[in-house]
């Protein structure tokens, strides 16, 4: 297992590019494969992740030529997959399974989807109800994967479905099984999460009187062949960094291209609320989804409450906004994010760990954390990863501003979504 050691740093400055967005990349890669024709992504992540998605593609049959970050991707059509020779390796990807599963639901041949240790201890009902309930044979073992998608001849049936959590992965999962139904399928989000499906797919959506969206999807609204030129930065990934520009005195951190999808960046609001001082300039679109350039300086924060309908809008950054939490003033207060329990690792209990270690008074709840904070109080010492990308970056964060030195054991776990995190972050320290 690797580890990396940060000391504290006594700034940050400099201009800093992410890799493009996870949640984005994955979906462009599975629509431009059903697309007819050939589609380019350019700016393709590296990320294990998303390239996982393009192996499991591969494995369908769908021919994809990269060159550098360039990936041009030969659409086979809503029904040109072929069956794949062996189980699909997932690795670590969640979204890759459980988007790959809805659309596999509807094929004609059957299919395994598998992953490594973490994805298949992940919940995988949330996907296999109502894939089942369009008739899909699915196959779980013990309530995850793998899982095992029986082939159909007849197209599945179309349904309502109501989302029982503010999960995109499920709602991408039931909208993609969506395409290959016959007859309209809807989905009811009650909690808004993020929207890359339906922008992408250009998808109509009502909203009821209760400011509730409904979702439709047909087998004609199939995916478009399509040029991405970039593909936006992940907001996600630029999370770390301006958290860490944020904390450490006499920074300034300025990224461009950030995907600014408002369904992704909560964390500014909520960063914004603590004190910090961030700038949104170069506002632009690519394909749909709006991007910007996002600048940090260095400010002091004070604690917060973060709860209900924020949190999905911000939930693979709450780790980050962990370690904001314990360098500000005061109290801050996370709930209604009992969810992060079923992500790569339980993240309450990882980031709790690493919190605790650094010298952090933090309470855990079922749903939650509280975390009383205390900057004086960070001082380095050697934390776990729990082999989960973002815990590892957060505490890289946290390493940033705790005295002395910060070992993270499994810090190579960045690769899942940002391969090049720590020499980013060493080349930013002044
Ligand atoms: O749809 C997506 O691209 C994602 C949705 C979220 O998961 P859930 O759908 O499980 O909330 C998020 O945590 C994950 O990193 C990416
Ligand atoms: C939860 C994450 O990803 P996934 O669910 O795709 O594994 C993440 O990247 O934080």
């Amino acid at each position: 297992m690797s580890t990396h050691t940060v000391s504290q740093v006594t700034s940050l400055q400099g201009t800093a590019s992410v890799p493009a967005d996870k949640s984005v990349s994955h979906r462009a890669a599975l629509m431009a494969a059903l697309a007819d024709g050939r589609s380019t992504l350019h700016g393709f992540p590296q990320a294990a992740d998303p390239q996982s998605t393009l192996s499991c593609l591969r494995q369908l049959g769908v021919s994809i030529e990269t060159e550098g970050d360039t990936v041009h991707i030969e659409g086979v059509g809503l029904h040109g997959l072929q069956a794949p020779a062996n189980p699909i390796d997932c690795g670590n990807s969640g979204t890759t399974m459980r988007l790959l599963a809805g659309i596999l639901a509807g094929q004609p041949f059957e299919s395994t989807l598998t992953g490594d240790d973490s994805l298949r201890a992940r919940p995988m009902a949330r996907i296999a109800n109502p894939l089942r309930q369009m008739d899909a044979e699915v196959t779980l073992t013990g309530g995850t994967a793998p899982i095992h998608l029986g082939g159909r001849s007849e197209p599945l049936h179309a349904m309502t479905y109501r989302l029982p959590m503010a999960s995109a992965q499920v709602k991408s999962c039931v909208l993609l099984a969506g395409l290959y139904a016959e007859g309209t399928t809807t989905v009811i989000q009650p909690v808004p999460c993020r929207d890359h499906t339906e922008r992408m797919l250009n998808l109509p959506i009502e909203v009821d009187d209760e400011g509730v969206q409904h979702i439709h999807i047909t087998s004609d609204d199939d995916p478009k062949a399509s040029v991405w030129n970039p593909l936006p930065g992940d907001f996600s990934s630029a999370a770390f960094l301006l958290v860490a520009a944020t904390l450490v005195p006499d920074s300034e951190v300025t990224i461009s291209n950030v995907g600014l999808n408002p369904t992704r960046t909560g964390l500014l609001d909520v960063l914004q609320a603590m004190g910090a001082d961030l700038t949104v300039t170069d506002r632009t679109e690519t394909n749909g989804e709006p991007m910007g350039t996002i600048t940090a300086r260095h400010a002091p924060l004070n604690g917060v409450t973060v709860e209900g309908d924020a949190i999905p809008n911000l939930i693979d950054e709450i780790p980050v906004l962990a370690v904001a939490a314990a360098a500000s003033n005061g109290q801050t207060v996370i709930r209604d994010a009992a969810e992060l329990r079923v992500k790569e690792t339980d993240r309450l209990t990882a980031i709790a760990e690493v919190l605790t270690r650094l010298g952090i008074g933090v309470s855990e709840q079922e749903d939650g954390l509280t975390i009383s904070g205390d900057r004086d109080a960070l001082r380095g010492t050697t934390v776990r990863s729990f082999h989960d990308h973002r815990i590892a970056m957060a505490a890289g964060v946290a390493g940033c501003v705790a005295r002395g030195e910060t070992t993270i054991k499994g810090a190579d776990s960045a690769r899942i979504s940002f391969p090049g995190f720590w020499d980013v972050l060493d080349r930013l320290q002044r």
